[in-house]
């Protein structure tokens, strides 16, 4: 099939588990919680999102034709040798477009690939770090994982019931937007107080990386 990509690029892993990790971004277009077209925000599911993920016209974007062809440009991507290739798919939602021949192919070059999904569809087989950060109003569907990412604070959320999902690690991320201080701080006195989460914070976004 054919990969319809915003960007791809080489910078470090700015959030959860993994933050501080060389990693291949790979950002495919598209997804199911909003267009990406602003007009459309306040009538979105996800009303908060920080990403432009609408055509192919960011750095590295394109349309691949196969899943040998975004493997390949992955790997010319990656500026790093042979040890610990990384490659984190992400989005818009990555799981509209990843398929197991993607899959098969990074890892036949020598990656580890995480995903960044909003939950919202189950996810293929062979992934190596399942990142879900669900969105208030979107079923979840992805329910076990590596680490569970929530962004806060979410009209609604119920951080318990998410508390008791299978994940290995859980993780509050301050909303950005014109309150990330005050959500900041929100977060910051929820996790002092419910230890079973951390902190995540966009390290990207403080240093002014992509
Ligand atoms: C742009 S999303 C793409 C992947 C997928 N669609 C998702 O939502 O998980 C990447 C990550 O950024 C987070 N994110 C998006 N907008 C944010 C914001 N305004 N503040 C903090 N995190 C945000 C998402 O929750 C997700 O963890
Ligand atoms: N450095 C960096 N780290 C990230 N972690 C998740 C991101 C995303 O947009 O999915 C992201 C991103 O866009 N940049
Ligand atoms: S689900 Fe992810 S990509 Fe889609 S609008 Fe929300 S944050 Fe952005
Ligand atoms: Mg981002």
């Amino acid at each position: 099939m054919t990969y319809t990509v915003k960007e791809l690029f080489h910078t470090l892993q700015g959030e959860g588990g993994q933050a501080g990790r060389s990693a291949v971004f790979c950002r495919f277009a598209g997804c199911n919680l909003w267009s990406g077209r602003e007009a459309d925000r306040a009538s979105a599911t996800c009303q908060f999102c920080d990403t432009d993920f609408v055509g192919t016209d960011g750095p590295g974007g394109g349309k691949f034709a196969d899943a040998a062809a975004l493997a390949d440009r992955i790997l010319a991507t990656w500026a790093a040798g042979s040890e610990r290739r990384y490659v984190v798919m992400t989005g818009g939602e990555p799981l509209l477009q990843l398929d197991r021949p993607v899959i098969d192919a990074l890892h036949a070059r020598g990656f580890e690939i995480a995903v960044e999904t909003n939950g919202t569809i189950e996810p293929p087989q062979g992934l190596d770090w399942i990142c879900v950060s669900p969105k208030q109003g979107a079923d979840l569907v992805a329910r076990r994982g590596s680490e569970l990412k929530v962004v806060y604070p979410q009209p609604g959320q119920d951080l318990d019931a998410l508390a008791r999902l299978d994940f290995q690690h859980f993780f509050l991320q301050p909303m950005d937007g014109p309150d990330r201080a005050a959500n900041t701080a929100a977060a910051v006195a929820y996790c002092l107080a419910h230890p079973h989460w951390r902190l995540s914070l966009q390290t990207h976004k403080f240093i002014g990386i992509a």
